[in-house]
């Protein structure tokens, strides 16, 4: 992909990663994704606003071939997916300097050992001329590591936001088209990286609602022209109470608890609540914490192995944890053949969860009658429990 254009001597740089189908050795990439850079001109200085993936650096230089000067490289987040190629730039721009936070100073000299002499830190609200173009910094940490940063171009009225309000979607189209399905990437990467941070992500959505924003030029996935809609969307995740929705990660090896969780989620949409299933053996994780974002209640269905949960729901159940949602019940389902301490170790799985734990249903082998009762109770229980919190 070539640079393109996006106002006069404002260009997107960066590489579209079609293929790539895995980000962090975790989180699934059903649509590939891009690594966005961006290369302001002004009548002055000129400055690069983050780079791509190492893998992706001869893209980059490509697109850069015609840039004799480049006197500022921003970095808004050190992760290497748009800071890996900065020394390979400062070899080509050895006089540029690197504009970041104080704490992505540390981390840029951490995780890239870019010499202290080449780093300058800016302060939040700090602004630097281009000569016509004045780039005014604004510090967000927590989206998604603590030294992150976002840029707003105050001639045209640009923020240049890096991981905040991104997307992994590989797309020809600069500008987000189909906002039914950016909507859908943009959910599932907040579910995947920024779900923890709700609490600062909040604070720094506020920081930027006085800010007059035409375009969103986000570091993953496609250019915002009509910016409304994805920040109304991220005050809807970070505030919105949770719904009335159940997520249900689940294991069954021999079709036991796979009844339970078909017993239980048919009693809860009888009672009008919603759920959702999640068979670990196939399960997208990214789908799993996008529904976590919503969820008023998880329940986990896990038989016993080896004297605790099947090691696959340990795993959903370790990542829910991490991603701290905004769930207030939780609940284990499962069976089991003669014992064990499936209830115990996952209950203590969930300390960062501030959510009651309602009463487990277990079962020795079979689902039999009382079984069905007893997760009839745990449904009639968690309806009641939404209803009187006003989860809708
Ligand atoms: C590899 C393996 C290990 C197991 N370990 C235990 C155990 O430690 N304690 C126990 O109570 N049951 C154990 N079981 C029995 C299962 O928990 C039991 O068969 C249960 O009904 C399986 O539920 P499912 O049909 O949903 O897979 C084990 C089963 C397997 C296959």
């Amino acid at each position: 992909m070539n640079k393109r254009k996006i106002k006069e001597n404002i260009y997107w740089l960066g590489a579209i990663d079609w293929d790539r189908r895995l980000f962090d050795s975790l989180v699934p990439l059903p649509d590939g994704t891009s690594y966005n850079a961006y290369l302001i001109e002004g009548s002055e200085k000129t400055a690069l606003l983050d780079a791509v993936d190492p893998a992706m650096t001869d893209t980059l230089f490509s697109q850069l071939q015609d840039t004799a000067k480049v006197d500022f490289i921003i970095s808004h987040h050190t992760e290497q997916d748009h800071s890996g190629t900065i020394p390979l730039l400062l070899e080509r721009y050895p006089n540029a300097k690197v504009l970041t936070t104080p704490r992505g100073k540390t981390l840029l000299m951490d995780h890239l050992h870019l010499a202290e002499e080449v780093l300058v830190t800016v302060a939040d609200g700090e602004t630097l001329s281009l000569g016509d173009k004045t780039l005014r910094f604004i510090h967000t940490p927590w989206v998604h590591w603590p030294e992150t940063m976002v840029s707003y171009l105050e001639e045209d009225r640009i923020l240049f936001s890096c991981d905040f309000f991104g997307s992994h979607i590989a797309a020809s189209e600069l500008y987000v088209q189909d906002q039914a399905r950016v909507y859908e990437a943009a959910k599932r990467y907040f579910g995947e990286i920024m779900l923890p941070f709700r609490a600062v992500i909040s604070k720094n959505l506020e920081k930027l609602a006085d800010l007059p924003v035409d375009i969103i030029a986000p570091s993953h996935g496609q250019v915002y022209n009509q910016p409304d809609w994805i920040v109304e969307a991220y005050r809807d995740w970070v505030l919105h109470p949770p719904r009335n929705l159940v997520v249900l990660p689940f294991i069954s090896m021999h079709g036991s608890t796979r009844i339970m969780v078909d017993h239980l989620t048919a009693a809860l949409t009888e009672r009008g609540v919603q759920v959702e299933l999640f068979n670990l053996t196939v399960t997208d994780i990214g789908k799993l914490a996008m529904a976590l974002i919503d969820a008023a209640t998880i329940v986990v269905g896990s038989p016993t192995v080896l004297a605790g949960p099947h090691p696959l729901t340990a795993y959903a159940t370790f990542l829910a944890n991490a991603l701290r949602p905004k769930a207030q019940f939780v609940s284990i389902i499962g069976s089991y053949g003669w014992g064990g301490k499936t209830v115990e170790t996952l209950a203590g799985m969930i300390t960062n969860l501030k959510a009651e734990v309602l009463e487990p249903v277990l079962c020795k082998g079979l689902p039999d009658q009382s079984t069905f009762a007893a997760l009839d109770q745990l449904a009639d229980t968690i309806a009641q429990k939404h209803r009187e919190n006003g989860f809708q």
